[in-house]
């Protein structure tokens, strides 16, 4: 699925009343109706509500909402900020409308005029939307702070007001706090970014019917993946497959103390369809590897406690497998500083790193360049600002994300909520499953294991890391439910890991 931006949304709307064609009234009433029956199945008519509307479109969705609650029996109050002469066409239209079924429409000018907003009651907050151009200020930014101190339910109609859509907001701005944002059609970069969590909640889409052309044929970088462009990308299984189909992966894991890592990026790899894994672990390792993920071939280091490349068991070469995974759990031992240096420049195709490894790359910033091209990087933000450097803000980070993917020719996975995979071509693609029950340690040694089972499968890298973040995330769903977030654990992923 797309994302676009607010330019994009605006031409989108605009693309849909000329060519679907439908009236931009209509087109408000649908997106309000829309909005309704979603609140419909989230609150009951006994519920009090209070809306505030700006003058703007947002606002006239406010009103058109207005109108369709009242016609389903809800409770309500309309406050109307009104904190500019201006009003839209449409917000005029559907204030006389508004103005037809209820004499129950106040007017917020000055402070005195904020109502009192009590805990049962809910708010629909359709005081500004996607044409914010300026931070909140007045009687807009009195309003907004009014509510946000109310212990009342908060829904924001298609962005929380105060918010920008797609450019960073100050950290000063005065900005709505939803419990809910319920957005039209597409989602908003805004969302999917950490620091602005607070202004979003519980963000939900509603189908407006936007016009599929404009949509289509609108070029972005930023995509957030559905279930079904995962779906397309999974590899169907021959018949007369045999496990030499599936690719040899390489793991090169942990170190004392730390053989967790290995074993938990190696059920996962196994897990995710690899024909056969050799996993290369310290000494210390060995016995724990092989009882504990017998399906795997162990190649125990020469030494001890950590990973040198060197072993006393024959086998082939690195550059031999279909790919290697490196990092889960390695520690950053000057011979495993080592190992990486003279492994490196001997690999050709890509492979997936992870943990110390980056923290050693970040540590050795010549390296990088000898990765192999369309590797997949999985930092979390922590590994990367030491990869790259600090941010000012997320929109900063997206940048300084898209100059490394492009200067390294790689794929770099930033984990965390919404983990953003990042092509050498500058495309963002955010992941839409997982949660917070996954911030726990371990779950990045799974998803290491998963891309390694991917790239050895000949899957494209960059298909490899949009499908393999997603059905991470999705067994991390699959898991809360099943155990709760609190509750659940790195190995309850491997459980639940499906691929169908
Ligand atoms: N395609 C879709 O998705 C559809 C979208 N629809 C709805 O339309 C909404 C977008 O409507 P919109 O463009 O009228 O913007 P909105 O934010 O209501 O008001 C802009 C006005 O506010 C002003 N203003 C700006 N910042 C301000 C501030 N801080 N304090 C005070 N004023 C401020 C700004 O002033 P200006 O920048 O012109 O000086 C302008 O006059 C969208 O969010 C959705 O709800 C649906 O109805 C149909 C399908
Ligand atoms: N709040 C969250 N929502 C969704 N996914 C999350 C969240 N927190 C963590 N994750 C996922 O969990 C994994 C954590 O990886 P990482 O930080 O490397 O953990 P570890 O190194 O302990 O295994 C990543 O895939 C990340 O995207
Ligand atoms: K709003």
């Amino acid at each position: 699925m797309k994302i676009l931006n607010v330019d994009q949304i605006r031409a989108l709307d605009q693309y849909t009343i000329q060519h679907e064609p439908i009236a931009p009234i209509n087109l408000m009433e649908r997106a309000a109706l829309a909005f309704v029956d979603w609140f419909a199945d989230h609150f009951s008519t006994s519920t009090a509500i209070k809306i505030f509307c700006g003058l703007g479109n947002n606002g006239g969705d406010g009103l058109a909402i207005a109108r369709l609650l009242l016609e389903r029996e809800y409770r309500i109050e309309v406050f109307v900020v009104r904190y500019a002469p201006r009003e839209s066409d449409d917000f005029m239209h559907n204030h006389r409308r508004l103005k037809l079924v209820t004499e129950n429409i106040r007017y917020v000018e000055l402070t005195h005029d904020i109502p009192a907003i009590r805990h049962n009651e809910v708010v629909i907050d359709a005081i500004l939307g996607s044409g914010l151009s300026r931070p909140a200020d007045g009687i807009v930014k009195s309003t907004v702070e009014a509510i946000n101190r109310a212990p009342a339910t908060v829904v924001s109609v298609d962005i929380a007001s105060g918010l920008y859509t797609d450019q960073p907001n100050s950290p000063t701005d005065v900005i709505i706090e939803p419990d809910y944002t319920v957005s039209f059609q597409l989602p908003k970069l805004a969302f999917l970014l950490p620091k602005n969590g607070r202004y979003v909640g519980n963000w939900q889409l509603v189908d407006i019917q936007l016009h599929k052309r404009y949509i289509d044929t609108s070029p972005t970088p930023y995509y957030f993946t559905q279930p079904k462009d995962a779906r397309l990308l999974l590899q169907k299984r021959d018949r007369f497959s045999n496990k030499g189909s599936f690719g040899h992966a390489l793991l090169l894991a942990g170190s004392y103390g730390k053989i967790g890592a290995a074993v938990l990026s190696a059920k996962a790899c196994l897990r995710s369809g690899v024909g056969l894994l050799t996993v290369q672990v310290p000494q210390c390792g060995y016995e724990i590897l092989q009882t504990s993920v017998p399906e795997a071939m162990c190649r125990p280091d020469e030494h001890q406690r950590v990973l040198t490349g060197a072993s006393e068991v024959e086998g082939p070469e690195p550059v031999d497998y279909s790919t290697v995974g490196i990092g889960p759990g390695i520690g950053k031992a000057p011979e495993t500083l080592t190992m990486l240096r003279s492994l490196l420049p001997t690999l050709k195709k890509p492979i997936v790193v992870d943990a110390d490894a980056l923290n050693l790359l970040s540590e050795n910033r010549d390296l990088l360049a000898k990765l192999p091209i369309n590797s997949i990087l999985t930092p979390h933000p922590k590994e990367f600002e030491r990869l790259t450097k600090k941010w000012e803000n997320d929109y900063q980070k997206l940048d300084i994300l898209r100059e490394f993917a492009k200067k390294y020719k790689v794929i770099v996975v930033l984990k965390g909520a919404y983990s953003a995979v990042t092509t050498p071509d500058g495309d963002i693609h955010f992941n839409s499953t997982g949660n917070p029950g996954l911030s726990t340690g371990g779950t990045g040694d799974v998803l290491t294991g998963i891309l390694t089972a991917l790239l050895a499968q000949g899957y494209d890298p960059i298909e490899a890391a949009v499908l393999g973040v997603f059905a991470h995330g999705l067994a991390g769903d699959r898991a809360a439910e099943q155990r709760g977030p609190i509750g659940m654990v790195a190995t309850d992923i491997l459980d639940s890991l499906r691929w169908d």
